[in-house]
C-alpha cells in the first residue's frame, strides 16, 4: 500500500518557484528521508501533504485522502513534528498533551498511558508537570516529538526531530523509529543530518530546486561509498542543469 502519493506538484510564492514539479511515492512501512539544501523546497512539500498550504497545481493522496480536498481528513490520519516549534508555554506537558488527545478524540484513559510511555522513553517524566515556558529546548523537542505520535498515527512527518536531543535520547528515539516503521508505520523524516539519514533510513529523495533529483536506499551504498558524497554530487549535478 501506499502511504502517499505526490504526481506534479507545483508551488509558487510570487515570483519564487518553491515546488517546480514533484513527483513522489512513499510506501507503508518505509522510513523515508527528505534531504535537500536549504531552500530546497522541503518544508514547503510538507505543508501542502500536511493539508497547511495549497499547492499551484498536481495531486497527492496521504494517507488515502486528498490534503487539498480534505484536509482535516489527512490531519486526523497523520502526525506532524513541525521544525522549530514549542510547545505552548503556558501549558504543562500533560496538559498540552489533554489538549492534543481532546482534539484527537482519544480516550483520556489512551492519552495518560500514551503520556507515561513517551514520558519513559525520552526522559521527561519529571517535568510532566512543569510550565513548557521553564523547560529546556531539549525538553520542549520531547514533548513536540510526543505530541505527534500521541495518537499512533500510521504515517508521521517529522522535521529535523533529534535537534537539540543528547545523543542517549537520540539513539533511542532513533530506535524507535526503526520498530515503527518495522510494525509496518511510515516516518517522513525531512532533515540536514545526512549520517543520521544513512544510519537510520531505508531510502531517501532528494531535492533540489524544486524537483526530485535523485531517491537512494543507503543499504544499496558500496563499502567506501557514503551518502553525503553522492547527495553532494546529486546536487550538484542538479544546479548545473538549472
Ligand atoms: N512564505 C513564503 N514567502 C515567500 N517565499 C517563500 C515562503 N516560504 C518559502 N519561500 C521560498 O520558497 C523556497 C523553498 O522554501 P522551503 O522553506 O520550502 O525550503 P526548505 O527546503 O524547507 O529550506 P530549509 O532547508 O532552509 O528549511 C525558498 O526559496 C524560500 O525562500
Amino acid at each position: 500500500m501506499t502511504a502517499l502519493d505526490v504526481r506534479d506538484l507545483r508551488r509558487s510564492y510570487g515570483d519564487v518557484t518553491a515546488l517546480a514539479d514533484l513527483s513522489l511515492s512513499v510506501a507503508d512501512g518505509e522510513l523515508f528521508g527528505f534531504l535537500g539544501p536549504n531552500g530546497a523546497g522541503k518544508t514547503t512539500t510538507i505543508k501542502i501533504l500536511t493539508g497547511q498550504l495549497t499547492p499551484d497545481g498536481g495531486t497527492a493522496e496521504v494517507a488515502g485522502a486528498d490534503p487539498v480536498e480534505h484536509p482535516l481528513d489527512v490531519r486526523e490520519r497523520i502526525g506532524i513534528l513541525p521544525e522549530q516549534e514549542s510547545p505552548p508555554s503556558f501549558l504543562t506537558p500533560r496538559e498540552y498533551f489533554q489538549f492534543v488527545g481532546d482534539v484527537r478524540d482519544l480516550d483520556e484513559s489512551r492519552v495518560a498511558e500514551a503520556t507515561e510511555t513517551w514520558a519513559d522513553r525520552l526522559g521527561f517524566a519529571e517535568k510532566l508537570d512543569t510550565l513548557s515556558t521553564d523547560l529546556s529546548r531539549g525538553q520542549q523537542q520531547k514533548v513536540m516529538i510526543t505530541q505527534a505520535f500521541l495518537h499512533d498515527p500510521g504515517l508521521v512527518f517529522i522535521d529535523e526531530p533529534l535537534v537539540n536531543l543528547d545523543p542517549i535520547v537520540q539513539e533511542r528515539f532513533k530506535a524507535f523509529l526503526t520498530d515503527y516503521t518495522e510494525a509496518g508505520n511510515t516516518v517522513f523524516l525531512s532533515t540536514h543530518d545526512i549520517d543520521v539519514a544513512e544510519d537510520l533510513c531505508t531510502r531517501v529523495g532528494v531535492l533540489s530546486g524544486g524537483e526530485l533529483v535523485a531517491t537512494r536506499r543507503p543499504s544499496d551504498l558500496d563499502e567506501g561509498e557514503s551518502l553525503l558524497d553522492l547527495f553532494l554530487e546529486d546536487v550538484d549535478a542538479a544546479a548545473m542543469e538549472a
